[in-house]
């Protein structure tokens, strides 16, 4: 039986692709409702031929990771893209979108855009080392002066990848610089509903000239703790993921618990004091959802 990827869903209409290259306009047998299985954009699936460009979905494989909002199934990496100028960059906004994308299991790249307006060449290099420290690979951009773009081409290479960030950061801007075929609209909010840009939002995979795929809207646009254990969260933070063996209790919340290790690194100066706060911060956020 053929088989492909779901590229593009459109009220009850999935278009697949076949490794050949074919695209399938299919609709879903009525046995995925019974299963509770809704098809995702990014899913890999089995169909059968109705003729003429058009088919039936008969299975969804098994998915890698599954993203609630937008929805995409499969996603593997987040290039996680914050401005160091218009808008500064927001440490606490960022480190909420790293959990969630730890959450999510993606692999991360942290985008540092927007280069050409900083002069003052300390702060990029205060904010690369935090997250470098952290465990993520970070890459300072700019579309105006070209600075990092091949390399975050090179990172694109082979996966599926979403971008994720707050409005403005320069996420369409990033991604035609990347590749300008794409020809996302860029600018401010407004003016992209001016533009007559699509309203109704659909997910949609695009493929890169050089192997690999992006989807075509943000990642994670809720940003909220809903659902999330505490041990889930310091679990979020690479760094702490890594100590936390090292701490006297298992399931040692790195708060006030005897012999922490994540607190002596913290202490230390190994463990970013900035990064521990927002934990903190997010921490009581998660528990004070807990009790309600
Ligand atoms: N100077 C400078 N401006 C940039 C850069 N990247 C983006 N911009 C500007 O920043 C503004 C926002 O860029 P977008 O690419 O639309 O940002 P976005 O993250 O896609 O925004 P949303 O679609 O609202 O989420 C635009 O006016 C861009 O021209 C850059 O590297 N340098
Ligand atoms: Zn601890």
């Amino acid at each position: 039986m053929p088989e492909g990827q779901i590229v593009r869903a459109v009220s009850g209409f999935y278009y697949v692709r076949t490794p050949e290259g074919e695209k399938v306009q299919c609709r879903a047998r009525g046995v995925f409702k019974k299963k509770n299985v809704t098809p995702l954009v990014g899913d890999l699936v089995r169909f059968d031929w109705t003729g003429d460009g058009q088919g039936f979905i008969t299975e969804v494989k098994p998915r890698k990771t599954q993203l609630i909002r937008p929805p995409i199934a499969n996603v593997e990496q987040a290039i996680v893209v914050s401005a160091l100028r218009e808008p500064a960059v927001q440490l606490m906004v960022l480190d909420r979108v790293l959990v969630h994308c730890e959450k999510a299991g993606l692999d991360v790249v942290l985008c540092l855009t927007k280069t050409d307006l900083v002069t003052d060449e300390e702060e990029i290099v205060r904010v690369r080392s935090i997250y470098e420290t952290a465990g993520y690979p970070v890459v300072a951009t700019s579309v105006v002066t070209g600075e990092g773009i091949d390399t975050v081409r090179q990172y694109l290479k082979g996966k599926l990848s979403v971008f994720a960030g707050q409005s403005g950061v320069g996420k369409s801007s990033l991604l035609n610089a990347i590749h300008p075929g794409f020809q996302l609209a860029t600018g401010s909010v407004s003016s992209k509903i001016g533009r007559g840009r699509h309203t109704t939002r659909t997910v949609e995979i695009l493929d890169l000239p050089d192997g690999g795929q992006v989807a075509d809207t943000p990642g994670f646009s809720q940003l909220t703790f809903q659902g999330m254990e505490a041990s889930e969260l310091s679990d979020c933070f690479p760094e702490f993921r890594l100590r936390s063996s090292e701490c006297r209790f298992r399931g040692c919340l790195h708060r006030n618990e005897p012999d922490c290790a994540v607190r002596s690194a913290v202490e230390k100066g190994e463990v970013d004091a900035g990064r521990y706060e927002h934990y903190l911060q997010f921490l009581q956020e998660v528990e004070a959802l807990r009790r309600y």
